[in-house]
This record gives structure tokens, C-alpha cells and sequence, in this order.
């Protein structure tokens, strides 16, 4: 078994929306950190509450470890870590309770893991979770969802709130859980430098459709952004064309192969930020 989550032509739709998810696949290698990217609106949190089966998917399917995912079946919970921007933390508890409320909800709860967090993340142990900002909140809840032994993390916006020092620290957290090639991690989030600096691979989706999927390591020593005139234009081999953008003058486009331009036409430096800006705002061709 070569993936932790295969996701296949899930489809889903809502009531008083004409949103859906259109045949929406991809895969997660074990011991990778997979950055889902996309604008408001796009689909990331309707395919993460469909895996998480907290959004029942209308078709397709979706397995987990191997196995298509049963949402009657609860223990798969257990190896599931999740990360809402919106995720309800009960505020009425402290710190140091709810490791006791934990305790007997997971079978795996590591009261060592969850208090080695605490004291990284720089949380008060005895101070009403209610009282929390945002950012300690988020904090909080990666403390929880790394602490029970999960195999596979599903977090959605988890460094927003974070101040530098705080998006560091969860970072440096979500590196060393994949190190042993045993977990992974969807993660979806609008800070692209976040997703620079820690996915392996990355995901682009776009009104509800995967555009893209590939490594940092791919994009970033393969694909190539030019800027031309309709002519140069036009001698770019269509099947590495993978987005354009511009007006009647001038285009910037986006290539899967920089080896394959013309010769005179030379990729410039990029960065994730302006792939993302790329695929998002502009045309597929
Ligand atoms: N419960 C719902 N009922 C109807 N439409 C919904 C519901 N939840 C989400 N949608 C719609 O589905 C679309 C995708 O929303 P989703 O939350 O998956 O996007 P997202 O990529 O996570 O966006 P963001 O980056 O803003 O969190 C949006 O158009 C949204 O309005």
C-alpha cells in the first residue's frame, strides 16, 4: 500500500448552492505533507468534511489507509486528526481537563504527548479554554489532534491566528510527525509561504476541480513561468502549457516543462505564490 488516502471522483453538492465538487481525485503518499491551495470558495473544506465524513459525499470514493471509508465506522477516527478554523473546543474546560475528557474518548490519548505540546505551544494549563485568543485556540486543537496517536492529520487554515513564533513551533511539529514515513498530512491553508516551506507536494482546486497536482520538487525544478507576445506565444508546445494569463499584448504563462520553450524564451524566478496566482486567476489552455 503506497498511499495513506486515495480520494476518487468524490462528488458533492449542496442544497441552495450551485457549488459541486467535480470528480475531485487525488493521493496522499505515506510520510508526506500535501498543501491544498485554493481561493474562498474553492472546495477545499467540502473534500476535507467529506473525508472526514462530517459532510456526506453525494458520489465517488474515498479510502483511508487502504480501506474505502465507512462513516458508521468510528474507530477510523482514532487515526484521523482534524484542524478546523471553526472547530469547537469546549470552552467551559481548562488545559489539564480536558486531557481527563480525552483520556476517555481516544484509546490512544497520550497524556505525555498532549502535555509536551502545551508546554511548546507556551499554553496555560488552568485558564478557561473559553478565555482563549484564536491563535491559542489553533494551538490547542493541533496539541489534541497530534495526541492520540493519528496516522493521518486533515487540517484545514490550522496556522491562521498563529503569530511567527507560534506558526513556527506547529510547523516544526507537523515536520517531525511525518519524519518516520508512517503519517501524513493534508493541509490546506492561504499562507502560501507556510505551504512553501513544509509541503512535499501540492494540490490546486479551483470552483470545485482539481487543476493540478504535483511535488514542490517538480514544480519548482521543472515548471517555468515566461512572460511573451501572442507570437512567442504560439510557439509554446500546447502540452506543456498548464495556465496563461494577460491581456491581447502580453501573456504570462505557466509551463509544466521549461526544457521544452523555445530558445528564446526563458523561465524567470518564481515562487509557489506566483504558480497559485497563476493557475488561480488565470486561463487553462
Ligand atoms: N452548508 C453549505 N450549504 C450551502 N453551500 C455551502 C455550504 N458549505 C459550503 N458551501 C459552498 O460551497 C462552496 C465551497 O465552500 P468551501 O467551504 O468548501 O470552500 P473553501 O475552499 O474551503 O473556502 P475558504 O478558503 O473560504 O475556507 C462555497 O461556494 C460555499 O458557499
Amino acid at each position: 500500500m503506497t498511499s495513506i488516502l486515495e480520494v476518487n471522483q468524490l462528488q458533492k453538492t449542496y442544497v441552495d448552492s450551485s457549488f459541486g465538487l467535480k470528480d475531485v481525485s487525488f493521493t496522499i503518499p505515506y510520510g508526506s505533507i500535501v498543501g491544498f491551495i485554493g481561493e474562498n470558495g474553492a472546495g477545499k473544506s467540502t473534500t476535507m468534511g467529506s473525508i472526514l465524513g462530517t459532510l456526506q459525499k453525494d458520489s465517488g470514493t474515498i479510502k483511508i489507509f487502504g480501506e474505502e471509508r465507512n462513516p458508521k465506522d468510528v474507530h477510523i477516527n482514532e487515526d484521523i486528526g482534524a484542524v478546523f478554523d471553526t472547530i469547537k473546543l469546549p470552552g467551559g474546560l481548562t488545559v489539564a481537563k480536558m486531557d481527563r475528557v480525552f483520556q476517555q474518548i481516544y484509546a490512544n490519548w497520550s497524556k505525555e504527548t498532549y502535555f509536551k505540546l502545551i508546554q511548546l505551544f507556551s499554553l496555560p494549563k488552568n485558564k478557561l479554554v473559553s478565555s482563549f485568543s484564536r491563535g491559542m485556540s489553533m494551538k490547542l486543537s493541533v496539541a489534541v489532534a497530534l495526541s492520540h496517536e493519528a496516522k493521518l492529520l486533515i487540517l484545514d487554515e490550522a496556522t491562521v491566528g498563529l503569530d511567527p513564533g507560534g506558526r513556527e513551533d506547529v510547523l516544526t511539529v507537523l515536520r517531525d510527525f511525518v519524519k518516520d514515513q508512517k503519517c501524513s498530512i493534508l493541509l490546506s491553508s492561504h499562507i502560501t509561504s507556510d505551504i512553501e516551506q513544509i509541503a512535499d507536494s501540492l494540490i490546486f482546486i479551483k470552483g470545485g476541480e482539481i487543476l493540478l497536482q504535483a511535488t514542490k520538487e517538480e514544480i519548482l525544478g521543472n515548471y517555468g513561468i515566461v512572460q511573451c507576445d501572442p507570437i512567442e506565444y504560439r510557439n509554446i508546445p500546447s502540452n506543456i502549457r498548464v495556465a496563461t494569463r494577460g491581456n491581447d499584448a502580453f501573456f504570462d504563462v505557466l509551463v509544466s516543462n521549461k526544457e521544452e520553450l523555445p530558445s528564446s524564451l526563458k523561465s524567470k524566478r518564481f515562487s509557489i505564490d506566483d504558480v497559485t496566482l497563476l493557475i488561480m486567476r488565470g486561463e487553462r489552455v
